[in-house]
């Protein structure tokens, strides 16, 4: 996402922990641990300082592995400027608390809701730093801060469309990881189209589903940062929850398939705080619950696929 917004016009400042990261930006323009083969931007600059990166920010994206944002945000929170939008590109729900990631950044920093924005959609990382098209949905409650971070980001190979609902962007978001491991758990097994559609379209059912008891519009389920994006990771080999999920079926442990897979799948984590989510609202959600089964240990993976299929048969819903 540095990479768009430089693209797009603004002068961006990316914080890294590592020195040699900082360096390799600034020097090489490159990350080759994460984007091998793209040569980043000139505007795109990077500091180990956080300090410095938030100093004159009017954007703040903040996209780092769900579970750690709250201890990191507090640390950043007295440095960000005053009339700054901050922007969550983050796809999971916290572990205890069932936080949404803009609830989390509005209870650590007290930015208005107005001032906190949602980017969520089909954005496989490599694809977009290719230059290659892809859409999004950014979602505020500000229709004038929407706009303003919809032209910052707007690039000829990156169309963001706006809107209100930052619930439903969120959930959606979070919730496809599940999915995604889900269906990386069936392939995985050796299962076909079949068995992975099953999984997409009564996974999109569960998402809308709860959504909808949160207070999200269902139909937000139904664009890019719903359904969109559930295609796009449950088919792309570029997903790392679709993976982490294969290595599951494929016979890994969760710490095998952690190593395995060398960068966060969120929807690990996360499946346990959306199933908690679930039963609090009163939601069935039936293959979160087999896939946070398979990551505690409780069931395994065959067994998790037998109990979905042995489910009593219903009608077809889907929403509440
Ligand atoms: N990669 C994608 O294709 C993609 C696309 C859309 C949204 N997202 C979402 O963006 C978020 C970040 O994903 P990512 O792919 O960049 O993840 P990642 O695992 O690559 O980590 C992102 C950055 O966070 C840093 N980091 C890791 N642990 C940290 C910690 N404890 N404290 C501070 N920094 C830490 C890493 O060094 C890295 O620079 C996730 O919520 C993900 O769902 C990712
Ligand atoms: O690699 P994943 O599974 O985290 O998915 C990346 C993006 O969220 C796809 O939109």
């Amino acid at each position: 996402m540095a990479k768009v917004f430089a693209d797009a016009g603004s002068d961006v400042t990316i914080h890294a922990r590592r020195p040699e990261v900082v360096a390799e930006i600034n020097v090489r323009h490159q990350n080759a641990q994460y984007l091998p083969d793209v040569v980043l931007p000139d505007r795109l600059r990077a500091t180990a300082d956080p300090v410095e990166a938030l100093a004159g920010a009017r954007h703040v994206v903040l996209s780092i592995p769900a579970q750690a944002l709250r201890a990191n945000l507090a640390a950043w929170a007295p440095h960000i400027e005053p009339d700054a939008v901050v922007v969550s590109s983050m796809k999971g729900v916290e572990t205890y608390s069932g936080l949404r990631m803009s609830e989390v950044i509005h209870q650590v920093t007290g930015i208005p809701c107005e001032r906190i924005a949602v980017l969520s959609g089909p954005n496989l990382a490599r694809e977009i730093a290719a230059g290659q098209p892809a859409a999004s949905l950014i979602a505020c409650p500000d229709e004038t801060a929407a706009a303003a971070l919809q032209k910052a980001c707007h690039t000829p190979y990156f169309r963001p469309y706006k809107g209100t609902d930052v619930a439903g962007c969120e959930l959606g978001g979070a919730i496809k990881n599940v999915i995604a491991l889900a269906v990386g758990l069936a392939a995985g097994l050796g299962m076909g189209d079949n068995a992975r559609t099953l999984l997409v379209t009564r996974g999109l059912a569960e998402t809308a589903r709860l959504g909808q008891a949160m207070g999200a519009d269902p139909l937000t389920f139904s664009g890019l940062a719903g359904a969109g994006d559930l295609i796009a990771t449950c088919s792309s080999p570029l997903s790392r929850n679709r993976t982490f999920g294969e290595h599951l079926g494929q016979g890994m442990s969760v710490e095998e398939a952690t190593t395995a897979t060398g960068q966060t799948a969120e929807g690990v984590k996360s499946c346990r705080a959306i199933l908690d989510l679930s039963r609090v609202h009163g939601v069935e959600m039936p293959i979160t619950e087999v896939v946070a089964a398979v990551i505690d240990g409780t069931t395994s993976v065959p067994d998790a696929a037998a109990a979905l299929m042995s489910r009593t048969p219903k009608p077809e819903r889907y929403s509440t």
